[in-house]
């Protein structure tokens, strides 16, 4: 009897955790009798026919790298029919049963087309921006937050000695989860975020009062989502005549190692893809829902909304 064969991608932004993600499939298909492969450059690779096979040992030492070892792309070519005809005609030739694809909602959208090929399919949140919906977390988002933390720290210590308002723009695309939560960590006075509108002239108002009562500093974080850094910066600044300074923190949000959170539940869940593929259940997500690892079935995931969590806003509003 031939072995069951099992590829895995990463695709679109990386995260860290992708790699303890991988890492975690392989070993569990191995342990179970699986032929592992990995492809380089997610749906690029796999156009390209880039597989490479996967053993043990070929998976250690990067459980706690950032990025993924078997690298990520963005391809527009795999939207078009003919790029998935040219990636479906290799996953055939080399018998491969099942797909793991550990990416954002653009990577699912790519897994479903697979499925609609007749792929075995699974999908993992590889997204640092928390913005899929059926998952409590993403893959990475744990660790982004505590780069951001730590950042928007270094900025107080210089914005307090020099009586500035520092404006920190956070990564996102759409969602503001990691301005939000990062804001909540650090305890900023003001957070904007594209999912609630938000009124610039009172938050100037009470950084003026703020500083009018002895305030040595200032910190807004802005997400990408709701508008620049610079924007916001010059805004505040013609509203208080305070000296404010914008700092986009960008890809550095994407680095670092992961965080034990961001490890133990892409490690479960990696065990988990193998739980389903001994099943024969395919075609899902997986995610962490009430410290449970949970699956969905793709068009589930896509019915359903990402919404903000208001009551960590509203608890936000509380504690300013
Ligand atoms: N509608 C789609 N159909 C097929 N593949 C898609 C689709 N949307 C995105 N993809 C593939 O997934 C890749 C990653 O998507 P992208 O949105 O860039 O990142 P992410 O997966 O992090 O959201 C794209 O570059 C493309 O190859
Ligand atoms: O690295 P790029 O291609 O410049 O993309 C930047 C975007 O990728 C992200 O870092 C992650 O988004 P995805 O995981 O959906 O790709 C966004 O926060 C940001 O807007």
């Amino acid at each position: 009897m031939t072995l069951k064969k099992i590829a895995v991608l990463t695709s679109g932004g990386d995260s860290q955790g992708m790699n303890s993600a991988i890492r975690a499939v392989v070993r569990t298909g191995l342990a179970n009798g699986y032929d592992m492969y990995g492809i380089k450059r997610g749906f690029k690779g796999l156009m390209a026919n880039d597989f490479i096979s996967l053993g043990s040992k070929e998976v250690s030492d990067i459980l706690y790298r950032g990025g993924t070892f078997l690298q990520s792309a963005r391809s527009e070519a795999f939207k078009t029919p003919e790029g998935q005809a040219k990636a479906i005609a290799h996953l055939k030739e080399r018998e491969i049963d099942y797909v793991v694809v550990i990416g954002g909602d653009g990577s699912y959208q790519g897994a479903r087309a697979l499925m609609h090929h007749g792929i075995k399919t699974y999908g993992l949140p590889g997204t640092i921006d928390n913005d899929i919906p059926l998952t409590d977390y993403t893959i990475g988002f744990d660790t982004t937050l505590n780069v951001v933390t730590d950042a928007i720290g270094n900025l107080r210590d210089t914005m307090s000695s020099h009586e500035r308002v520092s404006v920190i723009e956070a990564m996102g695309r759409n969602c503001g989860d990691i301005a939000l939560q990062a804001g909540i960590a650090s305890g900023v006075d003001a957070i904007l975020i594209p999912e609630v509108d938000s009124d610039i002239e009172a938050i100037a108002r009470s950084i003026k009062a703020g500083f009018d009562r002895g305030k040595s500093h200032s910190i807004i974080i802005v997400a990408e989502g709701a508008g620049t850094a610079e924007d916001v910066a010059k805004r505040i600044k013609d509203l208080t005549g305070l000296d404010t300074r914008p700092t986009v923190l960008g890809h550095i949000q994407r680095g670092g190692t992961p965080s034990a959170f961001d490890r133990v539940f892409t490690s479960r869940m990696g065990h988990k893809v193998i739980e389903l593929v001994k099943q024969d259940i395919h075609g899902v997500a997986l995610g962490i829902e009430n410290n449970q690892i949970t699956y969905h079935p793709f068009d589930d995931i896509f019915a359903a909304q990402n919404n903000i969590n208001d009551h960590l806003y509203q608890i936000f509003q509380d504690l300013i």
